[in-house]
């Protein structure tokens, strides 16, 4: 499948504020910071078992968005825009052994308890979450690069989550080591980032109705993913940390 190429000429979109808004809106209003999974990890509820199994598989998820960026990357067609998709796959994957953000994760599961090879062997990934993950990917292997930039505009609510993630682990769960919380410190600069750079692209690519309507389906597809993803974590229950052997 050839890529369509991206047309970036700084001439304004029709009634771009108002897209902008709806953009906004949906990016809010259906974000997973309103789920009961993450309602109750705000308020400390979760039990020991509960975090370490959306920490593994979260991973599942951190492990595949430079996955999906890779995907992105390969239908942008000039250098400054791949430039810029490029630094998400860096910011993840690091530059050298030892870095980024998929190792961070890996010590927020050593802080958790989780052994790393835990997580990268996929034993705890839950079906819903592989399913998830693996129509976020997909979504993004075959659409336009429009809709997958698009997608990637939950990260407009992401750092607001991130501070509330942060005040509430330091609170609530003191089991697990502060220093472990470095990945959700940093995403709160790396996703403000990311977000606008990405709302920019997409108000510069979506210049008819059908287009702008695009957009806003494929962030409300992604903002249901996020939501599969924590149906299925919370879904597990008491019965899954009781097979899981910890509590
Ligand atoms: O922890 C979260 O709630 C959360 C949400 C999201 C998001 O909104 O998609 C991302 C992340 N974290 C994240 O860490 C991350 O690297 C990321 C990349 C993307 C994306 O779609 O390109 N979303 C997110």
């Amino acid at each position: 499948m050839t890529a369509t190429p991206l047309r970036v000429d700084g001439a304004a979109a029709s009634g771009t504020a108002e897209f902008t808004e709806r953009l906004r809106a949906v990016a809010a209003e259906r974000y997973h910071d309103r789920h009961p999974f993450n309602l109750r990890m705000h308020r400390g509820e979760l039990a020991p078992a509960e975090l370490r199994r959306w920490i593994a598989n979260r991973f599942h998820y951190q492990r595949h968005i430079p996955v999906k960026d890779a995907l992105i990357l390969a239908k942008l067609d000039r250098p400054e825009l791949r430039r810029s998709w490029l630094r998400r796959i860096q910011d993840h994957d690091g530059t050298a052994e030892g870095e980024g953000g998929i190792e961070r994760w890996l010590r927020l599961g050593e802080a958790a308890g989780l052994h790393r090879h835990e997580l990268w062997d996929g034993s705890r990934v839950l079906p819903g979450v592989r399913l998830a993950v693996d129509g976020y990917v997909n979504f993004c292997r075959l659409h336009p690069a429009l809709d997958a930039i698009a997608a990637s505009l939950t990260e407009l609510s992401a750092p607001g989550l991130m501070r509330t993630r942060i005040a509430a682990f330091e609170r609530h769960y003191p089991w697990i080591d502060p220093d472990g919380l470095a990945y959700f410190r940093t995403r709160i600069d790396q996703g403000g980032r990311d977000g606008a750079e990405a709302l920019a692209l997409v108000l510069d690519l979506a210049r008819t109705p059908e287009q702008q309507q695009r957009a806003l389906a494929a962030l409300e597809f992604k903002c249901e993913v996020l939501w599969s993803l924590l149906d299925a974590v919370d879904g597990a229950g008491a019965a899954g940390a009781a097979k899981e052997g910890r509590t």
